[in-house]
């Protein structure tokens, strides 16, 4: 007898992932969508959330009441806002439910509370939810492994829409943190972040990151790895977003048999070495 279709909750579903994601939901068997959630005076607020997603009408409305919509559900989709994922991730945990966590620009603290919220919720976490960028991710620390940190230097280079909120993108500090495992380095000690003025020469071993936003890319990234005479360019560019919710929607149909953990993409692929 097959499983029960899995029933999801969006959060932030007005947003450019969440409705990217009610589409994706839509045409996944096994999945369902349960509830949409909305920030507290949003103009979607009572719509219906496969309009807003241009579908058509789904028969589930947009709400502001994350209680309600978390009561009956299996798991939550979420890419909003840093602030706000904290506490879902407090009300998945409570609800003993799928966190699946896309949002990008959390803080230390942030993160602290999420890894607090895994030890009763399964979530999955990442900055990239594309099997592409992870993929890149596995051959960037490879790359970073096998090229000598005193012969060859490790730059970042990311591209990403006018209305991005944070800097370097979430998928520029997990293709960084590739480059660091694979030197065996810890990158919050390595990282140059910003450059401007006289900056001098560049350190040695150190893994740098250069930003660029405009106009509608959805996200282009660059791992350069430039040596005396020679440059390795390992890159990744989005053509879509569904390529993120399907990856999300994917994590969340994993997660739901697992034992409560903060997990990442690499574990729902199978690229971990954990
Ligand atoms: N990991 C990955 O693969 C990817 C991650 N991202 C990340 O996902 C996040 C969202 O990106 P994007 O969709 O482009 O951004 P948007 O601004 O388009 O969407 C964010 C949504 O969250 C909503 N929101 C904000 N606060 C709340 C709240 N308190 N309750 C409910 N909803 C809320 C916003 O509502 P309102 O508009 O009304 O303020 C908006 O609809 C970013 O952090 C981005 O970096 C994006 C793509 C891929
Ligand atoms: O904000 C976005 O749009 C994206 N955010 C993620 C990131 O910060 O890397 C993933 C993707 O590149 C799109």
């Amino acid at each position: 007898m097959s499983e029960q279709a899995m029933k999801l909750v969006v959060v932030g579903a007005s947003g450019r992932m969440g409705q990217a994601l009610i589409r994706i939901i839509h045409a996944t068997e096994g999945a369902t969508l349960h509830a949409a959630v909305g920030r507290e005076g949003s103009p979607f607020l009572g719509k219906d959330a496969g309009e807003i997603a241009g579908l058509g009408p789904v028969g589930v409305s947009l709400t502001d009441d994350p209680l309600t919509a978390f009561l009956h559900a299996d798991g939550v989709i979420d890419f909003t806002r840093p602030e706000t994922t904290v506490v879902y991730a407090g009300l998945a945990a409570q609800a003993r439910i799928v966190h699946v966590i896309g949002t990008t620009g959390c803080s230390l603290d942030d993160e602290a509370r999420i890894s607090a919220a895994a030890r009763h919720a399964r979530i999955v976490k990442s900055g990239n939810m594309s099997l592409g960028v992870n993929l890149l991710s596995v051959l960037v620390q490879q790359a970073a492994q096998a090229l000598p940190a005193d012969e060859w230097d490790i730059e970042v280079l990311e591209m990403h829409h006018k209305h991005k909120v944070d800097a370097p993108s979430g998928t520029a500090l997990l293709l960084g943190n590739a480059a660091a495992n694979g030197r065996g380095i810890d990158l919050a000690d390595n990282s140059v972040r910003v450059r401007d003025g006289h900056t001098g020469a560049r350190t040695s071993g150190s893994i740098g990151f250069a930003t660029l936003r405009g106009g509608s890319v959805i996200g282009d990234h660059s791992v350069i790895l430039a040596g005396e005479g020679e440059m390795v360019t390992l890159s990744h560019s989005a053509g879509d977003r569904s390529i993120f919710a399907r990856g999300a929607v994917k994590a969340a149909l994993w997660a739901r048999d697992r034992k409560p953990d903060l997990y990442s993409m690499l574990d729902v692929l199978g690229l971990s070495s954990r």
